[in-house]
């Protein structure tokens, strides 16, 4: 796919591997902000964002949506409104979003006690997993009951097999509890698996479905669920500062991709990715998990490869990276692909000359971006940060 067509004053994410967050509006998504409407969102008077909230809730199959700022918002406010009466406490994955990367939301607005579960075998939670870790409401004043189970699909771009949620939402069924599904990716498990967003919207109780990541949005997300739970959903929103007003521009700049070929969009970024997993492997450098979607995590500390000498090999190759997580999204070119292979090689064999010890995992998310000059472009040094 060629490089989006963008107003040069844009900066063009074409060769932006830091994550599908990066993505960039297209002039077609900016000229259709132009003509969205200008009602107030808080009093659900904005044509465009209630359009929105309809059609996203349609295809998940959900009753009502609500558009929030921000996936962290999303995730938050729908388990603080799927939960009562504390003490209670949410289990998910250790690597789950809602827990590493939202500011501890689930301790001060639902304050809930979290248990981070590292799935048996090391890719997604199953069932026995969850069994293994769940604290019964049975009475006994020790324990903060499990209330709520949230999931993540795609996590660490790693498909959620459908029968196991599937087994998943029985059991908590059988136990009254919620599941809730971070859904930041769930367009690419849709896409890869061609298993409809209404599927997923007949397990889970709570979709937070992103628009802003490999969707390409500027902004955004859409909670998804029934009509009273949305309802309460409105009014965390408020409290939290999410009650936006006109917010048709963003919503028309999102319905652009939800209305358009997204599936070949996202196919196309897997495809990358799973060209980048296959060199990887020929190569023999190690990956922490399989490549299902757009994301590629190598695994820097069994090749011991240092995550500040793979950013800049990657800006020497003028691709930019903030760790061992490689995200590809719609907007990066083949000829970006074929420079990061090369970085990481090169970092791959100076490891093997100088070995990286590092202490403890690397942020593969987080990083700083310094000194970006006028134009956006360069970008003369990208920190990663450690755990
Ligand atoms: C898995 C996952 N969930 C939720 C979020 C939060 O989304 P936002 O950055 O819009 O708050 C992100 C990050 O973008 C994410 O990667
Ligand atoms: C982790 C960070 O918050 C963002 N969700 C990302 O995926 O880059």
């Amino acid at each position: 796919m060629s490089e989006q067509e963008l107003p040069p004053q844009y900066i063009t994410a074409s060769n932006d591997l830091r994550s599908d967050t990066f993505t960039t509006p297209t002039k077609k998504m900016i000229e259709a902000a132009m003509n969205a409407s200008i009602g107030d969102a808080v009093y659900g008077e904005d044509v465009d964002t209630v359009t929105l909230e309809q059609h996203v809730a349609r295809m998940a199959g959900k009753e009502a949506g609500i558009f929030c700022v921000s996936g962290t918002l999303s995730n938050q406010i729908a388990i603080r409104s799927h939960l009562y009466q504390p003490p209670y406490s949410i289990l998910c994955d250790y690597r789950a979003h809602v827990y590493t990367h939202e500011a501890a939301g689930l301790a001060i607005l639902s304050q809930a006690m979290v248990v981070p579960v590292i799935p048996s075998n090391g890719d997604y939670m199953t069932l026995e997993d969850i069994k293994a870790h769940y604290i019964p409401d049975d009475g006994d004043i020790h324990g903060a009951p499990t209330r709520l189970i949230s999931l993540e699909n795609t996590l660490h771009g790693i498909i959620y097999p459908l029968e196991e949620l599937v087994r998943i939402k029985g059991w908590c069924l059988e136990n009254g509890l919620k599941l809730h599904c971070d859904g930041a990716r769930i367009w690419n498990a849709a896409a890869e698996t061609k298993v409809p967003l209404k599927q997923f919207g007949e397990i889970f109780d709570s979709i937070s479905i992103c628009l802003s990541k490999s969707m390409g949005a500027p902004m955004g997300s859409v909670l998804v669920g029934d009509a009273k739970f949305i309802k309460k959903c409105n009014h965390f929103r408020k409290q939290q500062g999410g009650g936006v007003r006109q917010s048709g521009m963003m919503a028309r700049m999102a319905l652009c991709n939800v209305d358009d070929d997204w599936r070949g969009k996202l196919l196309y970024s897997h495809k990358l990715a799973h060209n980048l997993a296959k060199f990887c492997q020929e190569k023999g450098i190690p990956l922490e998990s399989p490549a299902d979607t757009n994301f590629v995590f190598i695994d820097l500390r069994k090749a011991m490869m240092d995550p500040d000498v793979l950013v800049k090999k990657g800006l020497k190759y003028n691709v930019k990276l903030m760790g061992g997580r490689v995200s590809f999204h719609y907007q990066v070119t083949e000829q970006t692909l074929e420079k990061v292979k090369l970085a990481i090689l090169e970092t791959f064999e100076y490891a093997k000359q100088h070995p990286f010890d590092q202490n403890g995992p690397t942020k593969i998310y987080r990083s700083e971006s310094t000194e970006i000059d006028v134009e956006g472009n360069a970008i003369r040094e990208i920190k990663t940060y450690k755990y």
